[in-house]
């Protein structure tokens, strides 16, 4: 027999073999084997799908995460109201999803969507998987409008673009829910949409977000998905995707969307505790080896899409709380690793009182200047650079150097430009303000302003400027020239009585 005819035999012996063969019946139903805290196993499965939602009997669901030949290991989403082992356990056939669309905006939801806010089942039938690939490269643009925070430290320094991804961190309480809040309230008017994703915080402080934001008057075009600490780690690990998944029904209508996670580090441990649950190998930090892809698949869904795809963005603002400044612990390198900048948040600075207490040296926005209106970059330029020098100088000024008379006054106007800066929470300021004032105090307006005074003369000079109706060109993208420049100065010192 030639080799062809032994291959043929075998093929021919193999077909007529499996054809005989009975067919393997599905089993759709499961028996749970053991019960821990956020996780259930069960064995009895022949087909299950990752990601499918398991339904127990008794009422509670969970997520099928850990598929192994033997067992499933699946996460709990709710109560596991007294499930025992030997409780049956059912497949849906579904993936986790989310509702999604319009009939969101202004809802607190859990990320499974079910309502927390007394206002009754959310009213739409539309439903969008939690986990979804990010979109491809061929339906991406380049980021290149801004999305205004109305921070003057924020917009001039650390300038977000629309499709962005601009890590806030820090250590607790240093005002980083603080920063992402006052983006929030500036999109007021803007018709971009904002979703706030609150992971493993405490009731209160969720209740208490939602009310600053009704108070601005913002969460009409807001959806709140919050997983409270008290909640599984289960649902608290879907909570972002969940989150995700909303934004992006928004992003591919076409419209603009905004996204801040609070916080990511939260997120992780409890990603971290179901891992340590289902006895998956600890790494650094005790963390799993996939922490890193955890949330790389998650921010990679951030983007600006073409035109031909919708045109719509998704510009994400993930939180990470750090440890004694710790910007080099596990969980803050892959976040600084995976965004395109971050805004880092001092606590040196939040004790002096510089708020928001944005440290300008530490935080970069790899490619929000792309995106920054012409006007801006042109002040923002100097200013940076001024304001470099000034930190320099002061530090070096703090030995008790002799300093000569031009160090002296670039040290005096460093502190104005410090001053200026400073913004108070809630109190977002437009942009084409933030121009005018940002010019004049780089060129010196302010010199003769005592710091006490600042606050005040710098309210007279953005209403000055605003009074010469250059504030509504500036905003829709004129460039900062000669004749256009040289206005602005001129209010600005008129307002202050100065010789114009
Ligand atoms: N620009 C600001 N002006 C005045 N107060 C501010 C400013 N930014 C933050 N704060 C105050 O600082 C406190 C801490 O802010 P916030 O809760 O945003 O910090 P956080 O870093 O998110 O805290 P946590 O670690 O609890 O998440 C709050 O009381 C807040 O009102």
């Amino acid at each position: 027999m030639t080799l062809q005819g032994i291959a043929d035999a075998l093929f021919d012996e193999i077909e007529s073999r499996s054809a005989r063969a009975p067919r393997l019946s599905s089993l759709e139903r499961g028996t749970v084997t053991r019960v821990l805290r956020g996780v259930a196993y069960v064995e009895g499965f022949t087909e299950v799908s990752s990601n499918e939602i398991i339904a127990f009997e008794g009422g509670a669901t969970g997520l099928a995460l850990d598929l192994t030949l033997k067992q499933v290991g699946i996460v709990l989403l709710d109560d596991p109201r007294g499930l025992r082992p030997g409780d049956h356990a059912m497949r849906t056939k579904r993936v986790a999803s989310v509702p999604t669309g319009n009939a969101l905006l202004g809802r607190v939801i859990n990320p499974l969507g079910r309502p927390l806010d007394e206002r009754g089942p959310v009213a739409t039938d539309r439903t969008g998987p939690v986990e979804r690939p990010a979109p491809a490269i061929m339906e991406r643009a380049p980021v290149a409008r801004p999305l205004q925070t109305g921070i003057k430290v924020v917009d001039a320094l650390v300038p977000i673009g629309r499709g962005q991804r601009e890590l806030i961190i820090g250590d607790r309480q240093t005002g980083k829910t603080a920063v992402a809040l006052d983006t929030i309230r500036n999109q007021a008017g803007t018709g971009v949409v904002s979703v706030y994703c609150a992971i493993g915080q405490r009731g209160d402080a969720v209740a208490r977000v939602v009310a600053r934001l009704s108070e601005s008057g913002v969460m009409h075009n807001c959806v709140v998905v919050t997983a409270a600490a008290e909640e599984p780690p289960g649902l608290q690990y879907i909570a972002p995707y969940a989150a995700t998944a909303i934004a992006e029904s928004f992003m591919r209508a076409g419209r603009d969307v905004l996204i801040v996670y609070d916080d990511l580090t939260r997120h992780a441990r409890a990603y971290r505790e179901l891992s340590l649950l289902m006895r998956r190998p600890p790494g650094r930090e005790a963390y799993p080896g996939d922490i890193f892809y955890l949330h790389a698949r998650l921010l990679e869904r951030a983007t600006q899409l073409r035109d031909s795809a919708g045109g719509g963005s998704l510009t994400a603002l993930p939180i990470i709380e750090t440890q004694a400044q710790n910007l080099s612990a596990y969980i803050p390198t892959n976040l600084i690793s995976i965004t395109d900048g971050q805004i880092y948040l001092s606590p040196t600075l939040f004790r002096r009182g510089q708020l928001p207490a944005v440290d300008v040296g530490r935080s970069v926005s790899r490619v929000g200047g792309k995106a920054q209106l012409p006007a801006f970059r042109a002040v923002a330029g100097p200013l940076k650079l001024a304001y470099a020098q000034f930190e320099e100088l002061e530090a070096f000024a703090r030995f008790g150097a002799r300093l000569d008379d031009d160090s002296r006054r670039q040290l005096e106007r460093g502190r104005r430009v410090r001053e200026a800066l400073k913004q108070n929470e809630a109190a977002p300021l437009p942009v084409a303000h933030q121009i005018a004032l940002l010019l004049a105090v780089t060129e010196g307006v302010f010199d003769s302003v005592s710091i006490d005074g600042m606050e005040a003369a710098a309210a007279h000079v953005t209403n000055a400027v605003n009074a010469t109706g250059e504030a509504g060109e500036i905003a829709a993208g004129a460039p900062l020239e000669g004749a256009r420049r040289a206005a602005i100065l001129s209010a600005a010192r008129a307002a202050l009585g100065q010789e114009v």
